[in-house]
């Protein structure tokens, strides 16, 4: 959990110094296109003192209008160019932040129910998690390419103003005073401009978070019949939604309205002044000064405005990094560190990835022990309790016992994916620290009840994208008894299988998913419940397959089942009733209402 506040300037710096080249080109660019104005000015008070026959240069005045144009035009051109470094600089902040924030929930124990704010009851669906991705990430981006365009515009502003204070320092010296009222109303406001942001993302939230379950399960509304429940309960969050981005976005145009009124007061009053003094003293200001001094004041009024709207952003912004804190537990300053993002350059140069190679082979198996594995779910007592365990090398163990008695829990809690709250884990007799890391392959592979397939082919599912030869798959198929399907399959290996896999039946999708788990010949193989997808033939032949090549390969197996088959084959059946081991032994010490 974050445990100290990072400032939003030290986390809009460490963005910055990411790609300080293209930050550094598109600063400069910005410094032009903001800068460029400026010069129309000169311009302006020379064509008017020619006109009034006062200036320094005899030109003709078509000479001013010519410069005049040529000064657009070369905006225009620093504008487009502007456009390109700024369009790559902003993609490549936003994709730091999304990168940052995957690679943070990949390392999270990949079973631990997601939450927002370090909350345990206040529990996140994938969809709600969307929005850290896009409104958060978008969020950090919009800031931190603002920051040039402020320097630009702030570097700008103070030449001009020292151009002011030359031509008339008593009453330049009135810019100050809508400054000095916008930082105290920034600052005054903080409060609610966070209060109002958290308030709207989190409605946002809710509506991403309804959508991606609706998705998610449709055919159960139909089925139901739940349609107008459902809509009623979009359309309540909707409007909730609705009323809170209004206030957020109400508060933020009051606010950006409110700094741009307080300039343009400051402004007539400098003006009302500048009138005057020429009244009193026709000497004290040209109409070319005044004309100058027109054109540059609102060159730093206008500033002043785009600064009290970037001060409030910040703020915003503040909002975002909280909330990713929150929500991965971890510091800011994870979420903005730096690391490789592989994005094609500005010259368009695409830099390659390394390709991924399969796990090299780790030391064996010898034995794997837990020791009270204690893990209860966030907010309930339901999980298990002191499970102790001990697996030795080539074992067959086999986890039963009554629904929701913990067998899925104690599997997860074992490999990592859910974090232990107590308990310890030996490999081989050592210790193992980080379970979540530690039990991958290749000493760890695992295919929970409803296995996880992506839209794609057959073959980038079960290879992950690591590099295998269509032999080792074949064999690796044949083993999950997939190799008769995949005959059938027009497009075999190449069969794209669809979203989640939905064109699979079940026991397609868990032997696809077992054909994962053996390409990898991981030591220790962790099922839960293949039985409840396979009929007991299909089953009976991939535990025999599997047995039978144990010159090569030696497995270690723990699985969840109820499959009497199953439980008659283990080495070791584990009864679990209610989060707690209630009997450890074979078949027939097994209470008889559990056989079936
Ligand atoms: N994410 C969760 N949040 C809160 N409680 C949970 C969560 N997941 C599971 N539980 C509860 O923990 C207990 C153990 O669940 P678990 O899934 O481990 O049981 P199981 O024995 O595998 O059940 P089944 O045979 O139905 O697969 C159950 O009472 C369940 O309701």
């Amino acid at each position: 959990m974050a445990t100290h506040r990072v400032s939003i300037w030290s986390l809009l710096w460490q963005m910055l110094s990411y790609a300080p080249r293209l930050y550094g080109t598109d600063t400069l660019l910005w410094l032009f296109i903001a800068g460029l104005p400026a010069i129309p000015g000169l311009i302006i008070r020379e064509f008017f003192n020619t006109l009034t026959a006062k200036s320094d240069f005899s030109l003709s005045p078509w000479v001013w209008i010519a410069l005049f144009l040529a000064t657009g035009i070369a905006r225009i051109v620093a504008i487009l160019t502007g456009r390109i470094t700024k369009t790559q600089h902003r993609f490549t902040m936003s994709a730091l932040i999304r990168r940052n924030l995957l690679a943070k929930l990949l390392e999270r124990p990949g079973g631990e129910p997601l939450i927002a704010s370090g909350k345990p009851d206040a529990l996140l669906s994938p969809g709600e998690a969307i929005g850290f991705f896009r409104d958060d990430a978008t969020q950090i981006e919009d800031t931190v390419v603002g920051t040039n365009e402020i320097l630009g515009e702030g570097l700008f502003a103070v030449g001009s103003l020292l151009l002011l204070l030359s031509v008339n320092a008593q009453i330049t010296l009135f810019v100050f005073l809508p400054l000095a009222f916008i930082a105290a109303l920034v600052h005054l406001l903080t409060n609610r401009i966070k209060r109002y942001r958290r308030a709207s993302r989190q409605a946002t939230q809710e509506v991403t978070g309804l959508i991606g379950e609706i998705f998610s399960a449709i055919q159960a509304i139909q089925v139901a019949g739940a349609e107008p429940t459902v809509l009623d309960r979009f359309q309540r969050l909707c409007d909730r939604r609705r009323q809170l981005m209004v206030q957020d976005r109400f508060f933020s145009t009051l606010l950006d309205s409110s700094f741009e009124n307080l300039v343009s007061l400051g402004t007539g009053a400098i003006l009302f002044f500048a009138a005057r003094s020429m009244q009193a003293d026709a000497s004290a200001l040209s109409v070319g000064d005044f004309a100058l001094f027109v054109y540059y004041l609102s060159y730093v009024t206008y500033f002043l405005g785009f600064l009290g709207s970037f001060l409030a952003l910040s703020k915003q912004t503040e909002v975002s990094f909280e909330r990713m804190e929150g929500f991965l537990g971890c510091e800011a300053e994870a979420i903005a560190s730096h690391h490789p993002l592989y994005l094609p350059t500005l010259t368009g140069n695409r830099p390659q990835l390394n390709a991924l190679q399969p796990p090299q082979a780790c030391d064996r198996l010898q034995a794997l022990e837990a020791l009270n594995l204690t893990y209860r779910y966030p907010g309930s007592d339901r999980g298990i309790t002191d499970v102790c365990l001990r697996l030795e090398r080539g074992s067959f163990t086999a986890i039963t016992g009554p629904i929701g008695s913990g067998k899925t829990t104690l599997l997860k809690a074992l490999i990592g994916l859910l974090p232990l709250q107590a308990g310890e884990i030996y490999w081989n007799a050592q210790k193992v620290t980080h379970p979540h890391q530690f039990f991958v392959p290749p000493r760890s592979a695992y295919t929970p009840q409803v296995p996880q397939l992506f839209s794609g082919t057959l073959r980038d599912n079960i290879t992950l994208g690591l590099n295998y030869t269509d032999e080792q798959l074949q064999w690796a198929i044949a083993l999950a008894v997939f190799d008769r399907d995949l005959a059938m399959m027009p497009d075999g290996l190449d069969t794209v299988i669809g979203s989640k896999g939905m064109r699979l039946s079940g026991g397609q999708l868990q032997r696809a998913a077992a054909a994962r788990m053996f390409l990898r010949q991981p030591e220790l193989l962790v099922f839960d419940d293949l039985s409840s997808a396979l009929d007991i033939e299909t089953e009976q032949t991939l535990w025999s397959r599997l047995f039978a090549l144990t010159a090569t390969w030696m497995p270690t197996c723990l699985v969840v089942s109820h499959r009497r088959t199953v439980l008659q084959r283990a080495d070791r059946i584990i009864l679990l009733n209610n989060g707690s081991v209630e009997t450890i032994g074979r078949f027939n010490d097994l209470p008889s209402i559990y056989v079936h």
